[in-house]
């Protein structure tokens, strides 16, 4: 894949620097951290022409408009938010008078109260999602109940635009929703669920962003039914699924031991995060299709010699096979880059995640195994393939980190 890269003493030059544009450098895909740094010391990263059958996880970290204006990709925006919480929690382990609003103490439940609170949250997170429940139980209590205070708000904002009220939504409930969000935040929880999500940010480092970036993905999943490309789905992901990894982080801690730096833990859980929404969006296909909602990159569709049509008609042709390579292969790119930020992990958050990615991933198998039929079967990861899973993600829960096994090289 080609990289063009332009010096850009700033971006509003970037179209006179077009002129004397030359090619610098042959960046392998997964270079992103050469890529930002470039980025940072003011050269504008021009790309990308995937070469044929080449997938890129990301098309670039800026495009330039026929009319010449310089647009900053979704990948550029969120990794400017995965600096931003990187140095938040930075902040936060240097030693320093302890700066998150706790809740004000008129305002506290009491202790029984909370642990109501946080159980019924915790009932919730069983209820819905086994699997990573049961891995949470390997957690310390502390962390434990913080990560089930937020899955129980993710899913009740996941609820609003996918429950069984979900037709009656309007943006407005979701700013009524948004105002709620800043009342948690501020210690004002309007019930017991939000009381143990309060009670879990005077605890842990955890920043209102990737919250709001949630209830922003669910306005957008309200208007929008298409996507144009895949740095609008990137966005999209980022939304929905990006925002989870950003939020765990805070709370699943990063290895005492571990060499890498905060920055990639973070874009690690971002990549889980987005692998595991494109898996999701691959899998549902047919269901969104049912529900005129299509979101796979309609200049892929169109590459690929396929049209919304197609979807409808939910036939498997060898043109559709071609495409939902791609797409795999894409999915298991961030797979495999969300791979290494588990392993930096602190040692009891990593056998939930491991098991949540193992068992995400293998939905990509199935998808291959009932060939591509993604129209009207659905992927299904079997008890006894689950089960398996589960040893095998203890067994990788106690690796060394990543960054520790290639400094010790
Ligand atoms: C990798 C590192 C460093 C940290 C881990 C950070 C985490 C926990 C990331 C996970 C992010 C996550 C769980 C995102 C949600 C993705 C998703 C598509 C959930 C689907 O939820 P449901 O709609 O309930 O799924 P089903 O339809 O499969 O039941």
């Amino acid at each position: 894949m080609a990289i063009t890269l332009l010096r850009a003493a700033s971006l509003p030059g970037l179209r006179d620097a077009a002129a004397g544009q030359h090619v610098c450098s042959y960046l392998p895909n997964n270079n992103r951290r050469r890529r930002w740094i470039l980025c940072s010391l003011k050269y504008a990263c021009l790309s990308v022409d995937p070469g044929p059958g080449e997938v890129s996880p990301v098309y670039s970290s800026l495009t330039v408009t026929p009319a010449g204006e310089a647009v900053i990709s979704s990948e550029q925006k969120v990794y400017d938010v995965v600096l931003k919480q990187a140095a938040l929690l930075k902040r936060h382990l240097r030693p320093q008078p302890h700066t998150i609003p706790a809740i004000p103490k008129e305002l506290d439940l009491p202790t029984n109260g909370l642990n109501q609170a946080y159980h019924r949250c915790g009932e919730i997170c069983e209820e819905y999602a086994k699997t990573f429940y049961l891995g949470t139980m390997l957690m310390t209590e502390e962390r434990r109940r913080a990560i089930w205070a937020i899955y129980v708000w993710c899913r009740r904002t996941d609820e609003l635009v996918d429950g069984p009220n979900a037709s009656h939504i309007t943006p407005s409930a979701l700013d009524r929703w948004e105002k709620r969000l800043d009342d948690v935040f501020t210690g004002r929880p309007y019930d017991m669920l939000d009381a143990a999500l309060s009670d879990t940010i005077s605890k842990f480092p955890i920043d209102i962003q990737p919250f709001r970036d949630m209830i922003e993905g669910m306005r957008s999943d309200l208007r929008k039914t298409r996507y144009k490309n895949f740095d609008e789905l990137y966005m999209y992901c980022y939304y929905v699924a990006g925002t989870v990894g950003l939020m765990s982080v805070p709370v699943m801690g990063i290895a005492p031991e571990s060499k890498a730096t905060t920055e990639s833990v973070y874009s690690a859980a971002l990549a889980l995060g987005i692998a595991n929404q494109l898996t999701n969006i691959l899998r549902d296909v047919g269901e969104d299709a049912r529900r005129g909602r299509i979101y796979l990159p309609q200049d892929e569709l169109a590459e690929a010699g396929l049209c919304d049509e197609d979807i409808f008609n939910g036939v498997v042709t060898n043109k559709w096979r071609s495409f939902m390579k791609r797409q795999i292969k894409r999915a298991r790119m961030f797979f495999e880059e969300a791979e290494r930020g588990v392993t930096e992990l602190s040692q009891a958050s990593r056998w939930p995640v491991w098991a949540s990615l193992l068992l995400y991933r293998q939905i990509l198998d199935e998808i291959e195994a009932n060939d591509y039929n993604n129209f009207t079967k659905r992927a299904y990861v079997g008890k006894a393939k689950k089960l398996l899973a589960l040893p095998v993600a203890y067994g990788r829960s106690l690796l060394m980190p990543y960054s520790l096994r290639n400094s010790q090289k």
